[in-house]
């Protein structure tokens, strides 16, 4: 049955550790991170439309219509799909940008997702992933939508199974530019491969950490405080901080003590996406 409209969530995620083995001669760098989904994020209302026209309806403070990711990746879909069907897109944003969990890359992945439903295009998980890298680094782990294991600038996945706790995520009101980050002298950049899988506990440092704290007080602030309850962590090169808990009881009861002074939310960690959960049962 051809569908017209569909809803679908865009989930945050965490990097849960992310190390940097070096840099390329392109600039990028070399790593390796360990990705986990919130349930948690966004929602994104897609419309089938009579014409060609791909237009999102949700205007974004400071990202101009064909800038925005959802944008870019409709457009990247149906021209190299030769589709001939437009789409229009609505969101309900609830992820802050530029925050390290990913939102611009999630937003891409649901609406490439979105669209080859829609479109009935019948594109298959790994052409969606290889064309959603050319979006962003993020972007493939988000069509996957499993928990994975990533080398390289980010493409080369393997599933893993970490545990998935109740995360409190500090969201301080700063933006992080991740170039600036990879660009500081001060950054580790030398830190030895991990060979074995699953990874192995124990790996669960950011080399981004030390410079975005130093460069961001809020930042600092946001680990020192959420440190003090348990491990605080720093996904991508954030700004946001976030830190494990067995249950939500105990993870509410430490936002109720540092949401007063800095904005935050609880979310489960999940293994399997919410946007896949909720596209295997459409199908
Ligand atoms: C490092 C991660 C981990 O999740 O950080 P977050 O964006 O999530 O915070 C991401 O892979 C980020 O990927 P993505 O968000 O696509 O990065 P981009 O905007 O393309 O990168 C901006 C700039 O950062 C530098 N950069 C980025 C990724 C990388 N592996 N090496 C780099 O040197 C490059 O100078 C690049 O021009
Ligand atoms: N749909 C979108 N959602 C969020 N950010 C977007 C989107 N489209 C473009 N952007 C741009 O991408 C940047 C990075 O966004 P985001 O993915 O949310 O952060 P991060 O990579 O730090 O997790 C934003 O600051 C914004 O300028």
């Amino acid at each position: 049955m051809s569908v017209e409209k569909l809803t679908l969530p865009s989930p945050a995620k965490l990097n849960l550790m992310l190390h940097i083995l070096g840099r390329r001669e392109d600039g990028y760098h070399e790593l390796q991170t360990l990705f986990q989904f919130l349930d948690y994020g966004d929602e994104i209302t897609f419309a089938l439309r009579d014409d060609a026209e791909i237009r999102l309806h949700t205007e974004f403070d400071g990202v101009p219509h064909d800038s925005n990711l959802i944008v870019k990746a409709a457009k990247k879909l149906q021209e190299q799909s030769g589709c001939t069907q437009g789409i229009d897109i609505w969101i309900d944003k609830i992820l802050p940008m530029g925050g390290g969990i990913g939102g611009g890359s999630s937003n891409a992945a649901t609406t490439l997702l979105g669209l080859n439903h829609l479109w009935q295009l019948g594109w298959d998980e790994d052409r969606l992933a290889a064309l959603g890298l050319t979006l962003g680094a993020d972007v493939p782990v988000f069509v996957r939508g499993h928990a994975a294991f990533a080398e390289g600038v980010g493409e080369k996945l393997t599933p893993e199974y970490p545990e998935e706790p109740w995360y409190l995520v500090l969201v301080p009101q700063v933006s992080v530019s991740t170039a600036e980050i990879f660009s500081d002298p001060l950054l580790t950049r030398d830190t030895p491969p991990i060979k074995v899988r699953p990874v192995p506990k124990g790996n669960s440092r950011n080399d981004c950490l030390p410079v975005v704290a130093r460069r961001y007080p809020e930042v600092r602030n946001a680990l020192n405080l959420l440190g003090k309850f348990t491990e605080a962590k720093l996904t991508g090169t954030g700004s946001c901080v976030f830190g494990g808990f067995p249950s939500k009881a105990e993870a509410d009861k430490v936002s109720a003590l540092l949401t007063e002074t800095l904005t935050g939310f609880v979310a489960k960690g999940s293994n399997v996406s919410m946007l896949h959960r909720k596209l295997q049962g459409l199908l």
